[in-house]
């Protein structure tokens, strides 16, 4: 679990999500003219929607193209897991240039999450790339209308790392303030830039993954942005956005003090309809260092039984045992390896891990973990049969 330059050697990987017509190409099409491009390749859909010839360096297959910022832009036609594996080898026979950064373009009614866990789970694509970012444009004036309509475009905002309000320049004041707070509280970590014709800098879409290339090192509290769900500052254990009072749930009833202390759940009423209803946000902190097998244990389950839940998960674990803490990241059905990290960021050293869900409130998941850890600490360091 040591930092291998391994992970470092990883191609950054950028997934630019984003509902029908919320501005990907635009982005994309301002993106590829900046300098800083250079050794990056670009998966789009059509080469066409782009207009590429006024920046087009050489034509190196009928699919991938040079431009004079040194990106390679190639055109996926269909699955772009099999682009990318395409382009990969591409590199590998030296037929293009030996790029380190890819952005892949997802179309616009995409779940992001098949996506995501694909780039995690392909025997060739996670030894080769590594996720940097999930970047969501969401269109000023329509968002707040496809939050309603589409659930796939409330999944994109919930799962980015950086989110582009779009068309900023179409909107007035009232409505950009409303669907920024429904954003917010979608997913309270994402910084939100407001966008004009796709003009932002490449360097504010990057590097929001554990590992930063340039200081070979692991940047956690950039990562995991935990006190963006510190918001209530009346208690420092468990801190959510949750906009569901849907009461059928298992743990619905998920409403302050648990038998632990650990929890104060504000979440609001709202309309149960509404898809971004259903998707919370938190973070739990245990004080206790956990027991490795007992978070291996919650995590098979969880992922067996509620992996379409899990829309995003990370923390940083203090595990018995160890001096140092262990990254972990999932999304949905997977976990990926966990990472050691060389120290504690901070003096804190309690166990932090934020999710993004859907259907699924915090309580749940922290009385199981809390009671998986105790069963293992009584038992002295086995894993839990039942
Ligand atoms: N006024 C204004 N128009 C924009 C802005 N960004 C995009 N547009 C326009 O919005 C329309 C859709 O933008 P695209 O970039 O094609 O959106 P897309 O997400 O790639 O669309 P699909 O590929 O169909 O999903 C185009 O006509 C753009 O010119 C913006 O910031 N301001």
């Amino acid at each position: 679990m040591a930092i291998s330059d391994e992970q470092f050697e990883r191609i950054a990987t950028t997934v630019i999500t984003g509902f029908l017509g919320s501005g990907k190409t635009t982005l994309l099409n301002a993106l590829l003219t900046q300098d800083g491009m250079d050794n990056t390749a670009v998966l789009i859909n059509e080469f066409g929607e782009i207009g590429l010839d006024h920046l087009l360096v050489r034509e190196v297959s009928e699919d991938v193209v040079l431009l004079n910022s040194g990106c390679i832009c190639c055109s996926v036609r269909g699955d772009l897991i099999s682009g990318l594996r395409d382009l990969f080898v591409k590199r590998t026979r030296g037929e293009i240039p030996a790029f380190d950064r890819v952005i892949i373009e997802t179309t616009g009614l995409a779940d992001p999450a098949p996506i995501l866990h694909t780039l995690m789970t392909d025997p060739l694509l996670t030894t080769k790339f590594r996720l940097d970012s999930v970047v969501t444009t969401v269109d000023a004036i329509h968002g707040s209308g496809q939050l309603d309509q589409h659930p796939e475009s409330v999944k994109q905002a919930a799962v980015a790392d950086r989110i582009l309000m779009t068309k900023s320049d179409l909107a007035d004041d009232t409505t950009r303030t409303a669907l920024e707070a429904r954003l917010r509280a979608l997913n309270p970590a994402a910084p939100i830039y407001q966008v004009i014709n796709g003009d932002i800098a490449v360097s504010k879409l990057f590097n929001a993954g554990l590992y930063d290339p340039e200081t070979k090192s692991m940047d956690v509290q950039k990562w995991l942005r935990d006190e963006a769900y510190d918001h209530h500052g009346d208690e420092p254990h468990d801190h959510e956005h949750s906009h569901d009072h849907d009461h059928s749930r298992d743990d619905a009833h998920d409403h302050g003090h648990d038998h632990h202390g650990h929890s104060h759940d504000h979440s609001h009423d709202h309309d149960v309809n509404r898809h971004d209803d259903h998707i919370q946000s938190f973070c739990i902190t245990f004080d206790e260092p956990l027991h490795w097998d007992a978070f291996v244990t919650w995590a098979e389950i969880f992922t067996q039984m509620r992996g379409e839940s899990l829309l995003r998960v990370k923390g940083i674990l203090n595990l018995v045992g160890e001096d140092a803490p262990v990254a972990i990241h999932a999304v949905q059905h997977v976990f990926h390896p966990p990472a050691s990290l060389p120290a504690w960021p901070s003096d804190d050293h309690r166990s932090k891990i934020v999710f993004i869900t859907k259907d699924l409130g915090p309580q749940v998941i922290r009385e199981s973990l809390y009671h998986l850890n105790a069963a293992v600490s009584e038992t002295g360091n086995t894993a839990p049969t039942s």
